[in-house]
């Protein structure tokens, strides 16, 4: 049986129609902070995000259940529909769980604060019911879905996606061309739609069948966990030509990297850096500059 968090992806929801929609990126950052406008032009930067908020994340603590180790020590952010958001922070200062807890991995127990998405509370949801409210989460260390192929396991998750929009299920020659001109577009061999989910897939492979998942699924809040570990330069852009090919007004991303290069390709609308599990800084992206300037030389790497 799949482990707990596999029902994320499982059920996650249809790709949305809306996807081709051109992006309205946001980049203003909050008020209370100041930041440089180095390498983009001022008028680049709009006075005010306007979306309506998608991630109302407030003072949240969480644990590790079976110890009781806290690790996020109250979290603060806003997520608005559009934006795209950057986690950047030491190894070990709690970029991963976070991501975990909002998906509502099993292994961690919130012991304070509040999660809202769309305006819902998460924190009591399971993580399916998350899934199919518009949350994706892509793993660090994909996992192995060991006698599911990947097609059928796209298949299952677009189905249940629509079973729950009250639309009729996909049959395998309809999804067939749903799926197809995705995998194109991620550069990836067909022949790994046969292939059982991420068995014996590199890790580069991994990655890219992460990122088919999103596209063939959709989100309107994708975490993606370091999506750029493991890839070689051709296939970090082709990665990020999918997620950027995403993109809508009405959804957003919230990456964890510790690389100036996936900020090059997807640009964020805000960089959040993460200590001892609390968001300490915001800015956008000139904070990843500062950071490879000398501010935090041991966060980010080009
Ligand atoms: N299930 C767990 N059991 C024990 N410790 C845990 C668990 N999950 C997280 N931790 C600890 O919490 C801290 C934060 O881990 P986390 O994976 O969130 O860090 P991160 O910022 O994503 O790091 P990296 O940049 O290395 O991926 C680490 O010290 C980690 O060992």
């Amino acid at each position: 049986m799949a482990p707990p968090l596999a029902a994320v992806s499982l059920t996650s929801p249809l790709f949305s129609p809306s996807s081709s929609r051109p992006l309205r990126r946001r980049h203003a950052p909050p008020p209370s902070v100041s930041f440089q406008t180095r390498g983009r032009s001022p008028a680049a930067a709009p006075a005010e995000s306007s979306g309506s908020p998608l991630l109302e994340v407030r003072g949240l603590t969480a644990s590790v259940k079976e110890t009781g180790q806290q690790i996020l020590a109250g979290v603060d952010l806003t997520i608005r529909e559009g934006e795209i958001h950057a986690i950047m922070g030491k190894n070990g200062s709690g970029k991963s769980t976070l991501t975990k807890v909002l998906v509502g991995h099993p292994h961690y127990e919130v012991t304070g604060g509040t999660i809202l998405f769309k305006g819902q509370d998460l924190v009591d949801m399971e993580p399916e019911d998350r899934s199919l409210a518009g949350l994706f989460m892509s793993f660090q260390a994909p996992i192995e879905i060991p006698g599911v192929s990947n097609f059928d396991f796209l298949l299952m998750a677009v189905n249940a996606r629509r079973e729950k929009s009250g639309l009729p299920a996909l049959g395998p020659l309809e999804f067939y061309s749903v799926v197809s001109p995705k995998v194109d577009a991620l550069k990836m061999d067909p022949k790994f739609l046969d292939r059982n989910v991420n068995e014996g897939f590199s890790g580069g492979e991994r990655k890219r069948n992460e990122i088919l998942q999103l596209s063939v699924i959709g989100a309107d809040l994708a975490l993606l966990d370091e999506i750029d570990s493991g890839l070689d330069v051709d296939a970090l852009e082709d990665v990020a030509n999918a997620v950027n090919g995403l993109l809508t007004p009405q959804n957003s991303v919230m990456m964890i990297t510790h690389y100036q290069r996936l900020l090059d390709l997807i640009k964020p609308s805000y960089v959040h850096i993460m200590e001892n599990g609390k968001i300490i800084k915001t800015g956008d992206s000139s904070i990843a500059t500062q950071i490879n300037e000398g501010g935090f030389k041991s966060i980010a790497l080009v």
